[in-house]
């Protein structure tokens, strides 16, 4: 992938639009536009347990997003794999189609809740099935009931570290080919799923098209969610400056996969809004994009690169480093 990454701050002052419809995973023109004039708003992370009964699973999401809208929450957020366990007997068996018109249970219920509660929901994500492929998708609504967007995951998890119990989704799974940005009734969202958070670029790109808040549902394992999964969350969101939230299932989620569970925001200076544990519960943190605006004046960072020094996907030949 390559692509340009605009140095420019976002102006202050001007409006977004008000409605951004799906256009097919498109990052929006490069016409970064701040989110100043959305208010605070609360952000909800439902950190269900998944079980192998998919029925039980799309109720359980039900019931979780209803009670995080009656606390207030504009925007509610599942983990990875919600529908089903995050295991390979299932990936097939629990994938929808997503065009096919009545074909998806999920994409039913997200509309119909997004639309009668009035609210944003990024759609944790779900095997789905499309032209004999499969993929682990994340759907994005609005509070009109819409889809907006739907992001493809882009770095599938392929894992074998010794001793520990070896991943790979590539057997499973298509990778998608488009970053996803949408612009959303409270802001201008990027949107990774689990493995994705550990590429910074994709980060990087949205930033420099002007997102305010990335959102990664994931699903860490045990070893690797000990050590990175906090690092990693601050790490996209302090380089960036903006906020990133991160939700997952809860550990006693079913299936040989152990979660680490700990869905999370985190602000733009890298202090925590809200943080789970690992069991299952709603985590609710207030947003503010001013804090996004503040960070970026008192550490003016973009301003303070060298791309004349440091050029992504530049080769480096080794005198470079004589
Ligand atoms: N579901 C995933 O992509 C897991 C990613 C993960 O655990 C990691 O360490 O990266």
């Amino acid at each position: 992938m390559n692509f340009h990454i605009d140095n420019s701050d976002i102006p202050a002052g001007i409006k977004r639009p008000n409605k951004c419809t799906y256009k097919g995973n498109n990052i929006p023109s490069s016409d970064p536009l701040p989110s100043l004039q959305i208010p605070k708003f609360k952000i909800a992370l439902c950190q269900l347990t998944v079980t192998s009964d998919k029925a039980m699973n799309l109720a359980n999401a039900r019931s979780m997003m209803e009670v995080a809208a009656e606390k207030g929450a504009r925007l509610v957020v599942l983990p990875e794999m919600w529908v089903c366990p995050y295991a390979n007997d299932y990936f097939a068996k629990c994938s929808e189609d997503l065009v096919v018109e009545n074909s998806s249970p999920a994409f039913r219920l997200l509309s119909e809740v997004s639309s009668r509660l009035r609210i944003t929901i990024v759609g944790g994500s779900l095997p789905e099935w499309s032209n004999g492929r499969l993929y682990n998708t994340c759907c994005v609504f609005g509070p009109d009931g819409e889809l907006k967007a739907k992001h493809r995951k882009l770095h599938l998890f392929d894992y074998y570290a010794p001793g520990d119990v070896p991943f790979r989704e590539s057997d499973f799974f298509s990778t998608g080919d488009k970053p996803t940005i949408v612009d959303t009734d409270v802001g201008r969202i990027g949107i990774g799923i689990c493995h994705d958070i550990r590429f910074p670029e994709l980060a990087m790109l949205y930033r420099a098209r002007g997102a305010d808040l990335i959102i990664f549902p994931g699903a860490f394992n045990m070893s690797t969610g000990e050590l990175l999964w906090e690092l990693e969350i601050k790490a996209r969101a302090v380089d960036n400056q903006f906020f990133v939230a991160a939700c997952s299932p809860s550990r006693d989620s079913t299936g040989s996969y152990t979660i680490w569970g700990h869905s999370m925001v985190v602000g733009p200076n890298g202090d925590i809004k809200t943080s789970s544990g690992h069991e299952e519960m709603i985590a609710i943190a207030e947003i503010d994009y001013s804090e996004n605006q503040l960070q970026r004046e008192i550490f003016p960072l973009q301003q303070l690169r060298k791309e004349n020094i440091y050029q992504l996907l530049e080769p480096c030949a080794p005198k470079h480093f004589v």
